[in-house]
């Protein structure tokens, strides 16, 4: 068993009389990517604040590296880099001129470290370019190049891809890859694009309304529910007929949309492939789904079918 990096045991927070957290009991170990999954408000920056010392728990304690005293968990933080929110970025400065601001303020006097970062993130080639005149991504991109400037063993990232595009996004996800797998870098991420999450994570946890529901790895949410097999057909009756009838199949059902679903090891794809062509349906698509994060959650939560 790898090495616990941050425990939460019994974490809550108060505004006024609303709970913004309530019980929570988490355990992120080292090398693993947690995916922190919940609806807007459902607490999850709170406990991000409360890692950084932004925010102090109403009760409950948790541990840092192992050092759960006040002193010695703000000395742990030195370990952990942040991306909460977005950090404050001088839009007047270029991306070096920023990280050499955050250098100065950790105490970081290896300046090849900011080169080494605006690699990480791709932002190598923007030269004098002033950060105002960044796009959302690039600003993504330098936060988490900040984040990375003390290379941390801990990486905590609220939302790190909102406002990138599908490359920014792929980057993104190579780079923390790379950190959990090569360096052993444990990382707290929270997204509300689940179908990136599925890719990244190794483990999720749920949070809804601040109550911890669920906690779950990539393998038992791949476990969770069978792959099915789903076709689009414009002859549906007929398709119906031949899987029910012709083939014997069981456990057939329709979507919403209209989509015929059966469980993928009903029947082998060539098989199934090669008797619809026979009959000369008309197949719009025929497409094999996975177990899916987003289904699991929506299901979690009471809003699925
Ligand atoms: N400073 C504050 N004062 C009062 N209430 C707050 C404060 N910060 C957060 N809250 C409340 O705490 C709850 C949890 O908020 P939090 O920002 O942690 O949610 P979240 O899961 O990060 O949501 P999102 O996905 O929208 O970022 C919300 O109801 C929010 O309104």
């Amino acid at each position: 068993m790898s090495t616990t990096i941050f425990e939460a045991n019994g974490l809550c927070k108060k505004y006024g009389s609303a709970h913004a957290l309530q019980d929570i009991h988490m355990t992120i170990r080292q090398g693993e990517i947690y995916g922190f999954i919940g609806e807007n408000g459902a607490g999850k920056t709170t406990l991000m604040r409360i890692i950084g010392g932004l925010v102090h728990p109403s009760s409950g304690q948790f541990s840092l590296f192992g050092q759960s005293g006040a002193r010695q968990v703000n000395q742990a933080r030195r370990r952990v880099g942040f991306l909460i929110e977005m950090p404050s970025l001088y839009s007047h400065l270029d991306a070096e001129e920023n990280l050499g601001f955050y250098c100065r303020m950790y105490g970081i006097k290896q300046r090849s470290r900011i080169g080494e970062v605006l690699q990480a993130v791709s932002l190598s080639d923007t030269g004098r370019k002033r950060v105002s005149g960044y796009s959302l991504g690039m600003r993504q991109r330098l936060g988490l190049a900040i984040a990375l400037l003390n290379r941390p063993e801990f990486l905590v990232l609220d939302e790190p891809i909102n406002g990138l595009d599908p490359t920014g996004i792929m980057e993104v996800r190579q780079i923390l890859e790379q950190l959990a797998q090569e360096q052993g870098v444990a990382i707290l991420i929270s997204s509300h694009i689940l179908s990136e999450l599925q890719l990244l994570a190794s483990r999720f946890g749920f949070i809804h309304r601040g109550r911890f529901i669920q906690e779950i790895s990539a393998s038992e949410l791949m476990a969770s529910a069978k792959s099915k097999i789903c076709i689009q057909t414009g002859s549906k009756d007929t398709v119906l007929q031949i899987l029910r009838e012709q083939l014997s199949l069981a456990d057939i059902a329709v979507t919403e949309s209209g989509e015929i679903t059966l469980p993928s090891d009903s029947i082998d794809m060539e098989q199934l492939m090669s008797v619809l062509l026979e009959h000369r349906v008309r197949l719009e698509g025929v497409h094999l789904s996975a177990p899916n994060l987003e289904h699991y959650y929506m299901k979690l939560i009471g809003g699925g079918k």
